[in-house]
């Protein structure tokens, strides 16, 4: 992954200005997460420079998901990175369990609509045959 530096969320939170941006951002699946300098992207940002300030200094990897950001976004993200997060092997256990606790919530919720479909589709019926 080319991130041979580790900074500690101390030393990333010290980058949150215009002139020296940096963001924490955990690519899907990986169990690290990346340190980026994304000072030199802010004017670029086809989202604006704000919504990456507002984030500067912490982890964005939430709202970098939650716009559902386009492949090339994704290129363009991994031309920033600077390193790793320094993380204690009990944060890595944390934010494991994290991310798969995540996972599980949203093949529940997958799961959940064609069963409420049915249920739905055998209530019309039922209620239908006791007009009759
Ligand atoms: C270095 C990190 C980032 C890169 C390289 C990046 C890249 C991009 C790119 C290329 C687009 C154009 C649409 C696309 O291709 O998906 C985009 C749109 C956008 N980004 Fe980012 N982004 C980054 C971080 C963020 C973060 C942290 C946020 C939210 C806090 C964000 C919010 C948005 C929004 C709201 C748009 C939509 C803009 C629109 O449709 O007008 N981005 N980003």
């Amino acid at each position: 992954m080319g991130a041979d530096k580790s900074y500690s969320s101390a030393e990333v939170a010290k980058h949150n200005t215009e002139e020296d941006c940096w963001l924490i951002i955990s690519p899907p699946g990986a169990t690290t997460p990346n340190v980026y300098n994304v000072t030199k992207y802010l004017d670029e940002h086809p989202g604006g420079a704000e919504v990456l300030l507002d984030a500067a200094g912490m982890d964005a990897t939430d709202q970098f998901e939650d716009i559902g950001h386009s492949g090339d976004a994704r290129k363009e993200l991994a031309k920033y990175v600077i390193g790793e997060l320094k993380i204690t092997e009990e944060e890595k256990k944390k934010m494991e369990e994290e991310r798969l606790a995540k996972e599980a919530a949203k093949a529940a919720g997958g799961g959940m609509g064609p069963i409420i479909a049915i249920l739905v589709v055998l209530l019309a019926v039922a209620g239908y045959f006791m007009t009759q």
